[in-house]
């Protein structure tokens, strides 16, 4: 059987020790053993099942994934599972759903932003989900602008309460996810009125459904905003409207890590930057740029498999036609890929590792590197989701015709992924925000404050100074360059990154080797795709471009023979693949036809509708009517 032998064949060739890798991608050998373990238990768990998702009705589509959030919490107590397992389990039950949201945003908000007593108050709570909660912070009206959020908190020294109210249409919360059907708290986003002065936005934490019957409390009205892109994807998600009628909370309900407001109503502000009420956003941009490797890995995964199983064109000698893999088109548009999905995961560990240092800095009153982190994660969160969507789309292109059918996985994991450019801040605005970060610190090179972390190299480019003059001119004017910049930035981190986690201690036959050579790629198709901003700029040569191409294309060829074990290494179950064309056995042909005869369609072999529609047609009924 072509598919079983192909890859069975292509694995034999690999020249590394692919047990090793999986160690590497994994991060260490205890979280490949856990990854491992979970993935199986989830795979092997009919619960969890996921084919006949983008064929559900909504409805529908959202109970079952009720169902799964229960029973995925029920085996999560049954088992003990460690606060890792029970991520893990999340991850890989693949479904998005309120519990992303729970675990991801409203638990990492009260840690973040409440005091010590709020968290002892309300975490024991989330931990045991005896509540669920939500991030709260968009409105109809504004999401990138979080300043610009009309929602009120106004304190009443009366009754010792905030008074939560929705003044307009457009200050209705709109879009959080596990709002609409599921959450029973939220942390929700308002300014902070006291005395009729605005003091800007701060969080609150809001009960909106009762603990009993699940109804929404007095003065909420609160629904699910209806169909999102895609079959199955993310309608998953009950990304939720909220609007407040005077709905009271009591004072001790605003989380008052960064300010607190007394009993008198008097505003008193903490030693900690006021930019703390948005590391919400820094935790979570940090964890989507690991996110981003995954989904490219399993896109990619599932394009190089299918590339090695299907051949067109080229009969040789032995009677079979060329594995499109082997064309070099098809090698120049996946192996960047393939390196992407390597090279985001590397910066995503890096970047934990820099949200971890920074919190303890925080935890130590020592705020330095906070404007660096939150550079870096909007950066590389704009830059990584960016590359993954269109990751994606191109490795549907890669699979030809079959990837555009669901059963290949690529149509619902495009769908699913490409709101990650948008929500956690739209990635335009992002890098603008790289962009201020950049000009601050060239605005200060010259008064002796050394450019430190990743602006290091900075100090070393005299050019700068003269850029710093021309962006005087007006930022806005020059907004498109400068987000240009800003991308040019984050690529630098991504490749130096890269280049870090090769100067470590790297076990296994042959390991090193092939992270070089995929290190080399990234960096040289970096290189190709802007290579007239490096030529016009003077940066290279046209003799070093040309350079630069011929080792890329040989890179390629280094990295052929052991495509499919690079993809092995992510090690991944056909389960959470979800794709015929990228199954582990290469068995793509008789699964995809099995596949299609099992589409509601084919229930019957004479459709719904044919006496009302077609058959009027054939006899001609309709035209002899018309006659
Ligand atoms: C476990 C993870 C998984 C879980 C989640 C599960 C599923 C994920 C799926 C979906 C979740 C999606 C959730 C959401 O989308 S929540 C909503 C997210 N919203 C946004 O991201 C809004 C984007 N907008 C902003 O962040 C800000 O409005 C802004 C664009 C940054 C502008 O801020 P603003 O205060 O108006 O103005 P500036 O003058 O630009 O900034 C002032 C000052 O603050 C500094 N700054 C800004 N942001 C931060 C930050 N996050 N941390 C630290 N510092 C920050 C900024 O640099 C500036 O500093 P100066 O020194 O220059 O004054
Ligand atoms: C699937 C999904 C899940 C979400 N989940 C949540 C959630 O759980 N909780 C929550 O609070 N929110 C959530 N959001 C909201 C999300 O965070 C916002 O949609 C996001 O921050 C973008 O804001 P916006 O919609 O206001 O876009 P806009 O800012 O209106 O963007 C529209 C266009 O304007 C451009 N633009 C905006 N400002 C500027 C500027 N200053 N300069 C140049 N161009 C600009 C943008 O680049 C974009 O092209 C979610 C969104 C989605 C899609």
């Amino acid at each position: 059987m072509a598919g079983f032998d192909d890859l069975a064949s292509e694995r034999s060739k690999a020249q590394f020790d692919v047990e090793e890798m999986k160690v590497i991608w994994a991060g260490s050998r205890h979280t490949l053993e856990v990854s491992d373990r979970i993935s199986r238990l989830v795979a092997n768990d009919p619960v969890f099942r996921k084919d006949t998702r983008t064929m559900l009705s909504r409805k529908d589509l959202f109970k079952n994934t009720l169902r799964k959030a229960a029973h995925a919490w029920k085996r999560i107590i049954e088992l003990r599972l460690s606060e890792e397992e029970a991520a893990e389990l999340r991850f890989y039950v693949d479904e998005p759903a309120f519990m992303d949201l729970h675990w991801g945003m409203f638990i990492p908000t009260i840690k973040g932003q409440g005091t010590e007593e709020q968290q002892q108050k309300w975490l024991p709570l989330a931990y045991k989900m005896k509540i669920i909660g939500c991030y709260a912070q968009t409105e109809l009206g504004h999401g990138s602008n979080v300043q610009g959020l009309e929602t009120t908190a106004t304190f009443d020294p009366q009754t010792d309460e905030f008074i939560i109210h929705s003044p307009t249409l457009t200050s209705s919360k709109w879009w959080p996810g596990g709002l609409g059907k599921v959450s029973t708290h939220a942390v929700v986003y308002g300014r902070l009125i006291i005395d009729s002065k605005d003091y800007g936005v701060n969080g609150f934490i809001v009960q909106l459904r009762s603990l009993d019957d699940h109804l929404p409390l007095p003065g909420i009205t609160i629904g699910d905003i209806g169909m999102k892109f895609g079959s199955g994807a993310y309608n998953t998600m009950d990304n939720g409207v909220l609007r407040f009628d005077h709905v009271r909370i009591p004072r001790d309900q605003m989380l008052m890590r960064v300010s607190q407001v007394t009993r008198e109503g008097k505003l008193v502000q903490s030693n900690v930057p006021w930019q703390l009420v948005y590391g919400t956003m820094v935790y979570v941009r940090q964890k989507i740029v690991s996110d981003a490797s995954c989904a490219l890995s399993r896109a990619v995964c599932i394009a190089t498999r299918y590339s090695a199983v299907r051949r067109q064109f080229g009969l040789q000698s032995n009677g079979i036609e060329t594995q499109v893999i082997d064309y070099k088109t098809q090698q120049s548009r996946l192996f960047p890929l393939l390196a992407s999905a390597y090279a985001f995961r590397f910066v995503g560990e890096w970047l934990k590792w820099l949200y971890m240092d920074v919190n303890q800095r925080l935890q130590a009153s020592d705020f330095s590197t906070l404007p660096e982190a939150h550079a870096c994660t909007a950066g590389l969160k704009s830059l990584t989701t960016s590359a993954t969507a269109d990751g994606i789309e191109e490795c549907r292109k890669l699979c030809g015709g079959h990837g555009y059918l669901c059963s290949s996985g690529l149509p619902e994991l495009f769908a699913v992924y490409i709101p990650a450019c948008t929500y956690e801040g739209d990635n335009i605005v992002l890098l603008l925000q790289v962009a201020r970060f950049l000009i601050k610190t060239v605005s200060q090179l010259g008064s002796g404050k050394e450019p430190v972390g990743t602006t290091v190299y900075m100090g070393r480019v005299e050019q700068l100074m003269q850029c710093h003059c021309a962006v005087q001119k007006g930022f806005l004017e020059l907004s498109a360059d400068l987000v240009q910049a800003a991308v040019a930035h984050c690529q630098l981190i991504v490749v130096s990154k890269f280049i870090e986690k090769l100067q470590q201690d790297i076990p296994g036959k042959g390991v090193k080797g092939q992270l070089e050579a995929l290190c080399n790629i990234y960096a040289l198709f970096i290189l190709h795709k802007h290579l007239g901003d490096f030529l016009s700029t003077g940066c290279i040569t046209p003799k070093q471009a040309s350079l630069a191409n011929a080792q890329l294309r040989s890179l390629y060829s280094q990295v052929r023979p052991n495509a499919i074990a690079l993809v092995d290494a992510f090690n991944y179950t056909d389960h959470y693949l979800s794709s015929v064309l990228g199954r582990y056995d290469g068995n793509v042909y008789p699964k995809l036809y099995e596949e299609a005869w099992k589409d509601p369609l084919n229930d019957s072999v004479v459709p719904d509708g044919y006496q009302e529609y077609i058959q009027p047609i054939l006899k001609q009924q309709l035209r002899n009517a018309r006659l």
